[in-house]
């Protein structure tokens, strides 16, 4: 574990470290061997509430843990519904979820048990869908978010090899019905794996072939991007005098657009080859002086957010609140503020409409990054831009290729 860390000290009084168990073989094996590496764990159960059996069965899975000596959390999802696309909007549901529980536990990790089978699925369903090199490296063993790591300690681990861990020691576990639903691409790629283990290996080392690779590219990319570009703390970027390389300028794109994924690179290309003012997943390119910079585009904006501390508005800003101040909403500066360049600190009327700003009563009260606000209350709100992925991704994928047990 430790070329995964750095890892807060595991002493009581300081952060635990958080585990995600849906109480399958997989995260329960992951559960019982992080109970021997520490002692300061926080499990986290997520209900979807899909099954009607789900919610005894994340108390199994609390009981379970609680053998382990582990304390666990079980959250529970109220708002989805089935019918198409269920499985992705569980799966981001989830992850919702255990990053804001992680948040509200103080904990910067969260250990999730993907193990190697897993990677070599993902790794053959991309080939499938004609995924491009970095894709092709599977799932990362460390993905660094804003508020959280995401840790996959298991990768190099097949599922039989963690099944088998647990029987020995008497552990039991869920197993989940859809794992076995073949209308899902995973479970026939699952079964076609165990008719044909070669392509499982193929899989495996076309993971570790592709991340080292990728890890070379990033670290080159990252260099790149700090040479020529900043991200401001307006929720801008400054993208340097000539434009950074297409895959550099999707980066920035992604931050500044507040976007998980960066957009195509086919359109970030053609948004390159034309070099003139645009606009590509709600971002627009512009000229100011001698710099290309990237803005919001206002129009695509998150609509009102209620004020509340940690809230986040436009996937980007998180509100940080003194206490005992609420009422009025988070959203678009917008055009009209009529104000001369000297009070919007130099910055051109169109950059600061796509500026968070507090409203009450439909009135502008505050845009705390250009310190226009009368109340001096006010003026303690800060509004921190943190894209959900940072620019440079930061993410380690380790050259681990597992035995078949
Ligand atoms: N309901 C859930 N609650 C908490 N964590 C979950 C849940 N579902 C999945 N996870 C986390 O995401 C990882 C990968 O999810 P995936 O759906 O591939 O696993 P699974 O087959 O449902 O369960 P397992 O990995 O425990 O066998 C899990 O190992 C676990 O860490």
């Amino acid at each position: 574990m430790e070329r995964l860390g750095p890892w807060v000290p595991d002493r009581a009084g300081m952060s635990p470290v958080a585990l995600a168990v849906s109480g399958g073989g997989d995260s329960l094996c992951l559960a019982w061997l992080a109970s021997l590496w520490r002692k300061n764990l926080l499990a986290l159960i997520v209900d979807h509430g899909l099954r009607k059996d789900s919610a005894e069965e994340a108390r199994l899975t609390a009981r379970r843990l609680q053998a382990l000596h582990i304390p666990s959390r079980i959250i529970t999802l109220t708002h989805l519904s089935k019918g198409s696309g269920i499985a992705e909007r569980a799966r981001s549901a989830r992850y919702v979820a255990l990053r804001q529980a992680c948040y509200e536990a103080g904990c910067t990790d969260l250990l999730l048990g993907h193990q190697a089978d897993d990677q070599a699925e993902t790794v053959a369903m991309r080939q499938r869908a004609g995924s491009g090199c970095d894709g092709l490296a599977g799932m990362a063993s460390v993905t660094a978010l804003p508020e959280v790591r995401l840790v996959r300690p298991l990768l190099g681990f097949s599922r039989d090899a963690l099944r088998q861990t647990l029987r020995e020691q008497q552990i039991e576990w869920v197993d989940d019905p859809s794992n076995e639903d073949l209308t899902a691409e995973r479970v026939r790629v699952r079964t076609a794996f165990r008719r044909d283990s070669t392509s499982r290996t193929a899989g495996w080392v076309q993971a570790a072939q592709q991340g080292s690779l990728r890890m070379v590219r990033e670290t080159e990319r990252i260099a790149a991007l700090a040479q020529q570009s900043a991200l401001l703390p307006y929720g801008w970027a400054i993208a340097g005098e000539t434009l950074p390389q297409p895959e550099n300028l999707s980066l920035l794109i992604r931050a500044v657009g507040g976007l998980i994924y960066p957009p195509s690179v086919a359109a970030v290309e053609q948004l390159y080859l034309r070099h003139c003012e645009a606009t590509l997943a709600g971002v627009q390119l512009v000229r100011h002086k001698t710099q290309w910079f990237l803005i919001r585009e206002a129009a695509a904006q998150q609509g009102p957010v209620a004020l509340a501390d940690r809230a986040v508005w436009d996937n980007r800003f998180r509100v940080s609140l003194p206490a005992g101040l609420d009422g009025g909403e988070i959203t678009v500066a917008a055009a009209g503020f009529g104000l001369a360049r000297e009070q919007r600190c130099g910055w051109p009327a169109r950059f600061c409409a796509t500026l968070p700003a507090l409203w009450r009563g439909g009135q502008r009260i505050a845009v705390p990054h250009i310190g226009l606000c009368d109340d001096p209350v006010l003026q303690n709100i800060r509004l921190i831009f943190a894209p959900p992925v940072p620019a440079g991704g930061r993410t380690v994928y380790d050259p681990v290729c597992p035995v078949s047990p």
